[in-house]
């Protein structure tokens, strides 16, 4: 018999290459703790155009679209214009891991650069990805990248957004040399198939010691900004009874929000990240406060059902207090189902590699989401130690992550080769 699902001894070198791309990537990023590359920031720039060099010299054809997601294209014999395309994202989370995205991008490249040096063209052509965002890290909009390529953005949305400092997406886009597109014309129809490998970034597959995990669904999510307004006024001469709080109101909504979550009960999960608070000084009532609302669940009605009962609530506690009150939509990912043939042929690869796997869900999001509603999309987890993610302590030992492109290995050479 032959194939990599027999032989993976044989991506030994496909291994030492994905994890030396992990390494030269962990190099682009900004000062600080862990690793941060934020889109169109000099690091974020650099990484890109340093994978699309190493993606040529390893016989892919490589280009950026128009957003600055980057692509190595390997062409099928049987040209039918359909792309099989695996990847993930190259931004990070600020004072984020090593892994968390680069991983699935690193892997994609290695598996393309392993196939072609080992059975030549493929049948089916194959795509390697970086996408551009992800994180939602730096401007309040998320899956910049994936987005484009699944339609779910045109380009107008650039103008409207900006990062804490002020400075628009479009601008910053323009500035590393993108943007010039017309709306629309980055959504691509021609995929067939997207496989993103990635790290669990939770702690099932560590606890019962499982090599794989399979993702069966992604868990929606809703993002809102909050924004309260209320009045700023003197500290001491300002009765109780004659304020209007902001600070106070936020705290009131953000303790019943988690009262409501922990009512739901699991898979629901509500989180208010970030808070900011004008003018944040001691002696003064704040005025103007506003915060995050990251509200997750697998089951679309019962999210939408909690985010309508939170909105209510957080209108009542602001009318009673005479605050402001406006809530700003900034996500609406729906729950994403992934391709139940793709589920069986990842758990029929790791069967034949001999690796202990298992069906999961996410509660992370992740670029396979957008591109679930257009085509068949899978996700290959591997175990993230202690669970630990979008921290500098994120860690996945190297002969885990080799077992991973493995298996993106065995089942990319089943969908383009066989
Ligand atoms: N895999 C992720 O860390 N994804 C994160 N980012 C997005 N866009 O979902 C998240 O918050 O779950
Ligand atoms: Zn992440
Ligand atoms: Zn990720």
């Amino acid at each position: 018999m032959s194939g990599p699902g027999t032989e993976a001894s044989r991506h030994a070198r496909a291994a030492e290459e994905m994890l030396e791309l992990l390494e030269e990537l962990a190099a682009f990023s900004a000062p600080g703790e862990g690793i941060t590359r934020l889109l169109y920031t000099p690091e974020w720039s650099r990484a890109q155009s340093f994978l699309k060099e190493r993606m040529e010299t390893l016989g892919l054809s490589a280009y950026a679209d128009g957003v600055g997601n980057v692509f190595g294209r390997l062409p099928g014999t049987e040209e039918d214009g359909r792309v099989i395309l695996t990847g993930s994202h190259i931004d990070t989370v600020v004072s984020g891991g090593r892994y968390d995205g680069a991983y699935g991008v690193a892997s994609g490249i290695a598996a393309l650069a392993h196939l072609r040096r080992t059975y030549g063209p493929p049948r089916r052509t194959l795509e390697a990805v970086s996408f551009a965002e992800e994180e939602g890290s730096r401007f309040p909009l998320t899956f910049w990248g994936s987005g484009h390529v699944a339609g779910r953005y045109a380009g107008p949305e650039a103008a409207a957004v900006s990062d804490a400092s002020g400075i628009a997406l479009k601008h910053a886009m323009e500035d590393c040399g993108f943007g010039g597109y017309s709306p629309g014309s980055l959504k691509r129809s021609d995929i067939a198939a997207y496989i993103e490998l990635h790290i669990e970034q939770g702690i099932t597959l560590e606890r019962t010691g499982t090599e794989i995990g399979i993702v069966t669904a992604i868990a929606g999510q809703r993002r809102y900004e909050v924004r309260l307004t209320g009045s700023a006024n003197h500290a001491g001469t300002t009765p109780m009874g004659l304020r209007r709080d902001g600070l106070a109101g936020a705290a009131e909504m953000l303790a019943h929000l988690e009262h409501c979550a922990l009512e739901a009960g699991d898979p629901l999960v509500a989180t208010a990240g970030r808070l900011d608070v004008k003018p944040n000084t001691s002696n003064v009532i704040p005025g103007e406060v506003s915060f995050s609302l990251d509200i997750r669940h697998s089951d679309e009605a019962e999210l939408e059902r909690f985010c309508a009962a939170v909105a209510a609530d957080f209108g009542q506690i602001a009318a009673r207090r005479g605050l402001g009150l406006e809530l700003i939509p900034r996500l609406r990912a729906q729950p994403a189902p992934m391709d139940a043939p793709l589920c069986a042929s990842i758990e029929a690869v790791c069967g034949r590699q001999g690796r202990p796997s298992r069906r999961m869900v996410s509660g992370a999001g992740h670029d396979a989401q957008l591109l679930a509603p257009r085509c068949r999309a899978a996700m290959i987890f591997v175990p993230s130690r202690d669970g630990i993610s979008h921290s500098p302590l994120e860690h996945t030992p190297p002969e885990e992550l080799a077992a991973g492109l493995d298996v993106l290995i065995g089942l990319l050479y089943e969908l383009a080769y066989c």
